[in-house]
C-alpha cells in the first residue's frame, strides 16, 4: 500500500470502544500538482459478507427484517429494515462467514455459494469491503427457524417473498438497504431464472 500522492500520514485513535474510529491527517497531491492537507475520520469495523438466497422453482427470495439503530437516527420511522442475510467476517473467510450467517439468521444450511461482487460499502468514511454472494436454496435445506444468535441479542424476522413482491418493494422504496438493492438488481440484470419474462 504505497502512493506517491500521499505523505505525512498521521493517525489518531478517537475510539476503540467497540470498533475502531481514527482521525487521519495527511498531505495529498492534487491533480493540479499542489499539496494540500486533508483530514478524514475513518471507521474500521472489519469487512462483511452478504447473500441473496433464491429459489427458481418457487420464484421466491429470502430476506430479513431487523431493527437498525443508525437508520432510526435518520428518517426510518420505526427503525426496521428489510435486508439480505449478512454478517461481519470476524476471523472467517467470506464464504465460511456467509454460510454460517445464513444458518444463524434464516435457518438454511447451504453449502454452495457464488461470489458476484466485492465492493466498498461507504468509501468516504468506512474501511469496510463487502463480499456479495448468491445461492439457490430449497425447502429441504431448512434446519431451523433462524432469527439470529440470541446471546448477541440478534432479533431477525425471516421473510420468504415472491420475487415479484421483492421487486415491487424495490421499486416503491420499501427496500432501503443498499446491499439488498445491489443483489436484487444483480438478480434482475442477470436474469437468474427468477423472473419469467417473455
Ligand atoms: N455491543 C455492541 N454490539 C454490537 C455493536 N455493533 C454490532 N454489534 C453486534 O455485532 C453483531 C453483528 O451481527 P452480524 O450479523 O455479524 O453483522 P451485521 O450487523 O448484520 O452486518 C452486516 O450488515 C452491516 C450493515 O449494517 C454491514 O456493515 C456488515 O458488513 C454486514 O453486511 C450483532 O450481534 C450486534 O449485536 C456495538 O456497537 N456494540
Ligand atoms: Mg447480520
Amino acid at each position: 500500500m504505497a502512493s506517491n500522492r500521499l505523505k505525512n500520514i498521521k493517525s489518531t485513535l478517537l475510539s476503540d470502544n467497540y470498533y475502531i474510529l481514527k482521525k487521519l491527517s495527511f498531505d495529498y497531491l492534487m491533480s493540479n500538482g499542489t499539496w494540500v492537507n486533508q483530514m478524514r475520520e475513518v471507521y474500521d469495523r472489519g469487512d462483511g459478507a452478504g447473500i441473496l438466497l433464491y429459489n427458481t422453482e418457487k420464484q421466491t427470495v429470502i430476506l430479513t427484517k431487523q431493527f437498525r439503530m443508525p437508520t432510526y437516527q435518520n428518517d426510518n420511522e420505526d427503525g426496521f429494515l428489510v435486508e439480505i442475510t449478512a454478517g461481519m467476517l470476524d476471523k472467517d473467510n467470506p464464504e465460511d462467514c456467509i454460510i454460517r450467517e445464513t444458518e444463524e439468521e434464516v435457518g438454511y444450511r447451504i453449502n454452495k455459494v457464488t461470489k458476484v461482487y466485492e465492493a466498498y460499502t461507504s468509501p468516504g468514511v468506512m474501511t469496510e469491503k463487502m463480499h456479495f454472494f448468491i445461492a439457490e436454496y430449497t425447502d429441504d435445506m431448512k434446519v431451523s427457524e433462524g432469527g439470529g444468535v440470541e446471546t448477541e441479542t440478534e432479533d431477525i424476522e425471516v421473510l420468504e417473498l415472491p420475487v415479484e413482491e421483492a421487486i415491487e418493494m424495490l421499486n416503491n422504496g420499501e427496500i432501503q438497504d443498499m446491499r439488498t438493492i445491489v443483489l436484487l438488481q444483480y438478480a434482475i440484470i442477470n436474469n437468474l431464472g427468477l423472473i419469467n419474462r417473455n
